[in-house]
């Protein structure tokens, strides 16, 4: 069963302020770069990330009438960790940062998913996150759990050499609590196939060479051809099966995607190719419009340059905060949660939202939308496509056997449109929104692995 657990290792910042100042440093050299936040939403138009993901649980689990023990055991999380991480910066000051990994649920198999880097990680989150992870890996029907983990930190403030000390000394904390069977981490916001590639090599160092501890690697480790765009690919996916039911196809369709990261620099691409218009792109350098169809390849390449969409030629500069409410067909949020909320969504014009970001929809902007008539295809189905190809990327290190790009693509399409369809004969059999769909084909299926176990008694 679940159980709460505090690790031995973990250290307040208080304590380890008072510790390293009375040991040798003065305290000028030192700085917390990080503290716990409150349980409060970051934006005063959201509800708290968790609160959100409960209530999301609790319809479903009303809608499938699951027993109130039952409901209790599936919320709470098995473990969750707290980590202190301090590491000389390159000046020789010290700097303190706070790690977590939220271990959700093991029903099913190994609990799965990504590490963030983000000056906005916090408690909450992280727990929402990792019991997202719990409800995504049992849509797509792969033998995992869930888990999520993050560093509070601004990664555009360290150096290469300082996100690497990070990056071995939170494995350092966290090696024990992980495993090939336990617990498998993978990329995240702010983080990439180098950062496993760290984590990598650094629990090697404990239990001998372990390409399957992480996903998400670089190929030259073990990494799967496909997993870089698999997100991406699988938010392409997700839209065909989503337009083909309402007699739609991507060319054609205006989309908006906010965020030009790893999720959606690469939704981008694929829709762009498949003949989709994209008509506004944001980042955190800001964000830019073309009506006529923003020149993608050309953006990627311009962002790689200059570290951003900011100053693209071919585009015009636009309110950032503006971007969720242009004028298109579809909209991909794909950057931070909580960003549709009840002072925007009135104002979206979109008639589909693909969620390629994890919760970037608070409950009461999803109400507003569904009265509106927008369609919102949810998370946990929507960018489902990483989590799918670190499967096959477990899967082939565990076989020590390489797939080709074509079968990947190919086994990710087949498995993106199994989740559609099971997700829709769920709405059927509920009469429920797409949200709810998911989150009841999810909940029900780990629901139905907990008493198999005998854990639900
Ligand atoms: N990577 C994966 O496989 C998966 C990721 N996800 C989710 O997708 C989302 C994006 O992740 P990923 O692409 O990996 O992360 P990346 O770090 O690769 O990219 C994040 C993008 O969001 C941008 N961004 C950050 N803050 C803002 C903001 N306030 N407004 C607009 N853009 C912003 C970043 O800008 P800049 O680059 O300028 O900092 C960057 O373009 C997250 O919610 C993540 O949890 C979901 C499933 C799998
Ligand atoms: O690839 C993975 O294991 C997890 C990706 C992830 O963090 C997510 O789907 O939100």
């Amino acid at each position: 069963m679940k159980h709460i657990y505090t690790n031995t290792n973990t250290k307040c910042v208080g304590i380890s302020l008072y510790i390293y100042t009375h040991l040798q440093y003065q305290e000028s050299h030192f700085s917390v770069a990080f503290l716990s936040k409150s349980n409060k939403p970051k934006n005063k138009n959201t509800m708290n990330a968790l609160a959100a993901t409960n209530r999301n649980f609790k319809l479903a689990s009303r809608l499938l009438g699951l027993d109130s023990k039952l409901e209790q055991s599936l919320l709470i999380p098995f473990r969750e960790i707290k980590v202190e991480c301090t590491i000389p910066k390159d000046d020789g000051t010290l700097a303190s940062f706070v790690g977590f990994r939220v271990q959700h649920d093991n029903a099913r198999g190994p609990m799965k998913g990504g590490i963030r880097y983000h000056p906005e990680v916090e408690p909450d989150e992280v727990n929402a996150l990792a019991q997202l992870m719990t409800w995504k890996t049992a849509v797509a029907k792969i033998p995992y759990g869930g888990a999520k983990g993050g560093i509070g930190c601004d990664t555009s403030e360290l150096s290469i050499s300082e996100l690497e000390r990070l990056t071995r000394v939170f494995t350092q904390k966290i090696h024990d609590l992980i495993g090939i069977h336990t617990d498998v981490p993978a990329p995240d916001m702010g983080t990439g196939s180098q950062t496993m590639a760290w984590i990598l090599d650094e629990y090697s160092k404990f239990h001998g060479h372990s390409p399957a501890i992480v996903t998400g690697k670089p190929i030259d480790l073990g990494g799967s051809l496909g997993r870089d765009a698999a997100t991406g690919r699988g938010v392409l996916f997700a839209t065909e099966a989503l337009l083909n039911e309402h007699g739609k196809s991507i060319a054609g369709q205006r989309f908006v995607i906010q965020g030009f990261g790893n999720v959606g620099s690469w939704a981008a691409k694929l829709i762009n190719e498949k003949g989709g218009k994209i008509v506004a792109v944001s980042d955190v350098t800001g964000a830019i419009k073309n009506k006529n169809g923003i020149d993608i390849s050309g953006l990627i390449e311009h962002t790689e340059e200059n570290i951003g969409a900011k100053g693209f030629d071919g585009a015009d500069a636009i309110d950032p905060d503006s971007v969720l409410v242009e004028d298109c067909d579809i909209l991909i949020p794909a950057a931070l949660g909580g960003v549709i909320h009840r002072e925007n969504a009135n104002e979206i014009k979109a008639k589909f939202v693909i969620e390629g970001a994890n919760h970037p929809t608070d409950p009461e902007a999803d109400e507003i939308l569904r009265k509106k008539g927008v369609v919102i295809l949810p998370d946990i189905y929507a960018n489902s496509g990483g989590v799918i190809v670190s499967y096959f990327e477990w899967v082939q290190n565990i076989q020590g056997f390489m797939w080709d790009e074509e079968k990947v693509n190919k086994e990710l399409k087949s498995y993106m449109t199994r989740g559609f369809k099971d997700l829709k004969e769920m709405c059927k059999t509920h009469s429920c929104d797409l949200r709810m769909g998911a989150f009841s084909l999810g909940v029900n299926r780990v629901a139905q692995a907990t008493v198999i176990r005998g854990w639900g008694s």
